[in-house]
């Protein structure tokens, strides 16, 4: 289980990000964050695996604070932090299957990682995980040749490598168009439940968080204000999370300009 404990952020000296966020996200679940642009949800899930330092707070994952582990216990942690990123983050000339073995490279020397010194039953277990995904046919196809959401496929693919407890998805589904966005919401609630993974995910798209979450967390200029199963979601729910505050007035106009 992840446990976030009264969490806050500061950026530079006044900028208050996060304002005592707590919150729990389960195995087997899809935990979704929702709120206004500039609300906190990217903060979240960069502190979480400590991207960014925090200022204050616990982040417990199965018991273990991951803000207070050191250099070697962080890395060991991240390792099973998968994370999946808007933009895919894949290295676009590198083939499908050579990105997901880049999963990993967390659990291999230095050296190894560098000579791409993968063993058999690694590769293996990647064009496996390609299959999971449905793109075993693509494992030799370079990643700037697939389309968007194939990409995405191949992003999840290269977490799993990992063999992760919980995998973070920051606005996973933003640059797809709806087909591909169904196929890769599908993966992942499927994920959650297979795997007993927590996936906890950012999302603009409030529709989708009410289909594919099972539990939400609703964040509004840093604070939390609403929590709980999805099926408690209601009209008040959703005003108070994107209510017009004067932050979230002030991020909507300096993202227009
Ligand atoms: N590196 C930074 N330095 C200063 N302020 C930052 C930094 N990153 C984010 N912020 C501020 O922190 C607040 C939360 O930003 P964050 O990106 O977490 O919001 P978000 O909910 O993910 O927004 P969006 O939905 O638009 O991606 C915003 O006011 C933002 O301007």
């Amino acid at each position: 289980m992840l446990k976030v404990i009264q969490l806050d952020k500061t950026y530079g000296s006044n900028k208050h990000s996060l304002k005592n966020v707590n919150f729990t996200a389960q195995p087997g679940e899809v935990t979704a964050i929702i709120g206004p642009s500039g609300a906190g949800k990217t903060t979240i899930l960069r502190s979480i695996n400590q991207l960014i330092r925090d200022d204050s707070g616990q982040i417990l994952l199965d018991g273990q604070d991951i803000r207070q582990a050191n250099k070697a216990g962080l890395r060991k942690i991240r390792h099973h932090i998968g994370m999946i990123f808007q933009n895919y983050n894949l290295i676009s000339p590198l083939t499908a299957l050579e990105n997901v073995l880049h999963g990993r490279l967390g659990a291999k020397s230095t050296v190894a990682g560098m000579l791409g010194l993968y063993s058999n039953e690694e590769k293996t277990e990647a064009l496996e995980l390609l299959d999971e995904v449905g793109l075993k046919e693509y494992a030799y196809q370079r990643c700037d040749q697939l389309s968007g959401g194939q990409q995405q496929r191949v992003g999840i693919a290269r977490a799993l490598m990992q063999h992760p407890k919980m995998i973070l998805c920051d606005e996973p589904i933003a640059s797809l168009d709806p087909k591909s966005t169904k196929i890769v919401m599908d993966i992942l609630r499927r994920l959650a439940k297979d795997k007993q993974l927590i996936i906890l995910i950012n999302l603009h798209q409030v529709d989708i968080a009410m289909e594919y979450a099972d539990h939400v967390v609703g964040i509004n200029s840093g604070a939390i204000v609403f929590e709980g199963a999805t099926k408690t979601v209601d009209d008040d729910v959703l005003q108070k999370i994107y209510r017009q505050t004067d932050d979230a007035k002030t991020v909507v106009s300096a993202n227009e300009n």
